[in-house]
């Protein structure tokens, strides 16, 4: 296919996120891309992706490897959603109303129901991989942690929405997702990390994995939202809900009209479009410090954290600021070595 890349709209831990033309019809797609030498990831999002087809799941157009500046590089092709992320909407002192998180969540679940029916967990939930259409439609995006539930454990993702047994290094399956979007919730409903008075990013480890403390619920969602929230955040996970569970709760019904006029806030602020540069610096400007640690889940406990406490240095724990990065090498199931980030907001 025959495109033109436009300009930056995306730039995560592993890949940058363009806009894009095809010459031949006109329309605009995104395209993920990362040189190829380093598409490990890209690729293995590549496959998984080009198996899921749903409107809640962002739309697979193909992959391409192209030659630019003298670098080969892998492209991954997806549907443009120009509304941002979910994060977008709710930061700082920016909130969504509960009507609005309902709306939300309700898509978001249902795309979790659509990925975990096919025997896929998408292991990194959170506001930030949850882009939103035009018409406010909520698609799940970023496979790149994502991976078959029979699939060999490997730990990936962002810490802060670890479920306490991905903490503890144990596994990651179908129901971390559900812990992590309790976490999403809490982050649409007050523009924060889903765990707060957390002096670094060790203790939140601590803490999510062996305290037995579950995140606070906001004291201003209804009881419907917060027994929503306790069927998501339930720490031994045999007892969360699922996904098709989650969606006969009342907290997600769909009641009407009100529905469809729901995307207050309570600031005026939205994130229109995301070729809005101004969006996009600010966002480019939130680059953090990238660590690197071996093998954090192929020891005990409390050896990892004292690990990863050595490694770290102390001028990354800005953690109030920026995003914290740890990364680690695991096997993937095709026999080579993934790197996986660990992601500190
Ligand atoms: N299809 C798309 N349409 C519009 N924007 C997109 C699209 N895909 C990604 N983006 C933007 O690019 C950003 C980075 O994309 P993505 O999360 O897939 O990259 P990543 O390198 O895997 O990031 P992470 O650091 O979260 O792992 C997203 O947060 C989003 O803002």
């Amino acid at each position: 296919m025959e495109w033109t890349r436009g300009r930056t709209i995306g730039r995560g831990s592993s890949a940058t996120v363009s806009a894009a033309t095809s010459s031949l019809s006109g329309e605009t797609f995104a395209v993920k891309s990362v040189e190829l030498s380093k598409s490990g990831f890209l690729q293995r999002e590549q496959r998984i992706l080009s198996c899921l087809r749903s409107p809640h799941v962002v739309g697979y157009l193909g992959y391409e490897i192209s030659n630019e500046d003298n670098k080969v590089m892998y492209n991954l092709m997806m549907e443009y959603l120009s509304g941002g992320t979910i994060a977008d909407f709710s930061r700082g002192d920016r909130r969504l109303k509960e009507p609005a998180i309902g709306f939300f969540t309700r898509q978001i679940v249902q795309g979790l129901e659509y990925i975990h029916s096919s025997g896929i967990a998408h292991c990194d939930i959170k506001g930030q991989n949850i882009l939103v259409g035009e018409k406010n439609e909520a698609k799940i995006a970023d496979f790149g942690c994502a991976r078959a539930e029979e699939e060999a454990a490997t730990i990936g993702g962002t810490p802060m929405y670890f479920a306490p047994e991905v903490a503890r290094g144990e596994e990651q399956g179908c129901p971390a997702d559900i812990w992590a979007l309790g976490c999403t919730v809490i982050e649409m409903a007050t523009g924060g990390a889903p765990w707060t008075r957390v002096e670094n990013p060790l203790a939140v480890l601590y803490r999510i994995g062996y305290s037995g403390e579950i995140p606070e619920f906001p004291g201003f969602l209804s009881d419907e939202g917060k027994d929503f929230l306790s069927k998501c955040l339930r720490t031994d996970s045999k007892e969360r809900w699922t996904a098709k569970q989650l969606l006969k709760h009342p907290f997600l019904s769909e009641t009407s009209s009100e529905r469809k006029r729901i995307l207050e806030f309570d600031s005026d602020f939205s994130p229109t479009c995301v070729l809005d540069q101004g969006v996009w610096n600010s966002i480019e400007e939130q680059e953090s410090p990238d660590v690197t640690y071996e093998n954090f889940f192929s020891e005990s406990p409390e050896k990892r954290i004292e690990r990863l406490s050595l490694c770290s240095g102390e001028a990354n724990w800005r953690w109030d600021e920026n995003w914290i990065r740890i990364r680690s090498h695991v096997e993937n199931v095709w026999g080579g070595d993934l790197l996986v980030d660990y992601v500190f907001r």
